[in-house]
């Protein structure tokens, strides 16, 4: 027996909780490897004993847009407000954009998973980055959201992000948007009329109402200082009231299995793996058997802990963003896209058939047109996964096409009937789909074929009859 053992044995049960706590924080201080965590925030992560009271509903919201639009700096604007009415902890933005480089470079790179009230509802927020090489954290991050606030700077107008990040929450299924025209301290009253035009005509063209889209106008960075109230600390009330009122609580789907894609993963040393993520369907119990899915793998756990922004969660709801505690899996066996669903519930696929909208050039797709067997990247819930392209009887297909297409996917993941995707092919977003058809899994020859090409499999096959 250790001496540490030894010595907790001897305490009182009050004592020894009080010496778990203890170790937990020395442990996760040396650890240093949740430190840069935006969701959980070191050692306070499962550390405070607190209970979550669900008193009003839960909504996911957060901010999108171009980069240095103001978004973070909403995000810290938004709990400042609310932290004065005692509906929120105030964070400033260098808590938001915490990473080191994130601090360097003056940009969001991870996204931040904030929490706070309304007088009507409770918030998780998620504050995306810009920035067109982080667009992947953007996806994930917006496939968390209920609903979403574009923010678009009176300085610049619409920009190649606005855009981009429009037509991605549309395809991710975001159908509820609030804009927040930002920087009107910067702006003069024409240049924010012009801006309202143009993000309207856009709206309308992504697929989105809008003549009707709310947009309110202010400064982000004059609530953050404390100036000039009017476009300041009022427009950011107006805007919380506007999403209160315009975005509506999702129906969840409580009945069914749960199932968690897998977001951000860390390891709390004494104490065990911590997955974290949004609840999609279904309700989630401490003692709950799980598995993971996903990359080629299915591994059993079960549920040991739940926690919603640091406080314990008797039970979780779908749509709830939390953080699970998970018994006999460490860190690097589960990596963020996996699925942790109720055992049996869930199969990771490996053959779809889809029907697709490849992009023009001027929505930003691809300028040329695509044959079969073209390898992209496909993205869908929390993850992505190199897939090649089968388009049935034609031979190409051109840049503003629907098309069916049938996707071969390097790995197995889990994938449903409907579910939605999005395509990319290097820093291009090539197209948007649903699924339409789960087909049989690809035999070996195929995988082979798939990975290593026709040419690979001939190959390694003559120097397998050989060496037999
Ligand atoms: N004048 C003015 N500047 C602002 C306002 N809001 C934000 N800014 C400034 O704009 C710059 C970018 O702000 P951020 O909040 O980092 O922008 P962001 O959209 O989060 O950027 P990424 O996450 O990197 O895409 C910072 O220098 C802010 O101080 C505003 O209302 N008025
Ligand atoms: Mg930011």
């Amino acid at each position: 027996m250790s001496a540490l053992v030894a010595v907790k044995q001897a305490l009182s049960p009050a004592l020894r909780s009080t010496f778990r706590q203890f170790l937990l924080n020395t442990n996760v201080k040396s650890s240093g490897c949740i430190s840069v965590s935006p969701f959980i925030i070191s050692k306070r992560y499962f550390a405070e004993k607190k209970v979550f009271q669900r008193t009003k509903p839960h909504c996911n919201i957060g901010t999108i847009g171009h980069v240095d639009h103001g978004k973070t700096t909403l995000t810290a604007a938004i709990t400042k407000v609310l932290a004065e009415k005692d509906l929120a902890e105030s964070k400033a933005y260098s808590d938001i954009d915490n990473a080191p480089e994130e601090k360097a470079r003056g940009i969001t790179i991870n996204v931040a998973h904030i929490e706070y009230q309304t007088d009507n509802r409770h918030y998780g927020h998620t504050d995306c980055p810009g920035h067109a090489d982080y667009i992947k954290n953007m996806i994930t991050g917006t496939a968390q959201m209920d609903g979403a606030i574009l923010v678009v700077a009176a300085t610049d107008g619409a920009m190649p992000q606005t855009r981009e990040h429009l037509l991605l929450a549309k395809q991710i299924g975001v159908n509820d948007i609030v804009v927040f025209i930002n920087k009107v301290d910067a702006a003069d009253a024409e240049m924010v009329e012009l801006v309202e035009m143009e993000i309207r005509e856009l709206m309308t063209e992504m697929g989105y109402d809008g003549d009707k889209v709310p947009i309110i106008k202010g400064s982000a960075l004059c609530a953050l200082e404390e100036k000039n109230p009017d476009i300041g600390q009022k427009a950011i009330l107006e805007l919380l009231d506007t999403v209160d009122k315009t975005i509506p609580t999702p129906v969840r789907e409580l009945d069914k299995p749960f199932l968690l894609p897998v977001e951000n993963v860390y390891s709390i040393q004494g104490r065990g793996t911590v997955v974290s993520g949004r609840l999609e369907r279904g309700v989630l119990k401490k003692g709950a058997e799980c598995e993971f899915v996903g990359y080629n793998k299915v591994l059993k756990s079960t549920v040991t802990g739940v926690e919603m922004f640091h406080q314990i969660l008797e039970e979780a709801q779908a749509g709830d963003q939390l953080g699970a505690l998970v018994r006999g899996v460490k860190r690097d066996d589960i990596k963020r896209g996996m699925v942790m669903c109720k055992p049996g519930s869930c199969k990771a696929i490996d053959q779809v058939e889809a029907q697709v909208y490849i992009l023009s050039k001027e929505e930003g797709g691809r300028t040329k047109p695509f044959t079969s067997f073209f390898q992209l990247q496909m993205f869908s819930r929390t993850w992505d996964c190199a897939a090649v392209c089968i388009i049935p009887g034609k031979e190409m297909c051109m840049p503003g096409e629907d098309t069916s297409l049938q996707l071969k996917l390097f790995r197995p993941m889990v994938l449903e009937q409907g579910q939605r995707f999005t395509l990319r092919d290097g820093k291009i977003t090539l197209g948007t789909g649903v699924v339409t058809k789960i087909l049989p899994p690809l035999s070996e020859i195929e995988r082979q074929e798939l990975t290593e090409g026709k040419k690979g499999r001939e190959k390694k096959e003559k120097k397998n009859k050989k060496t037999v």
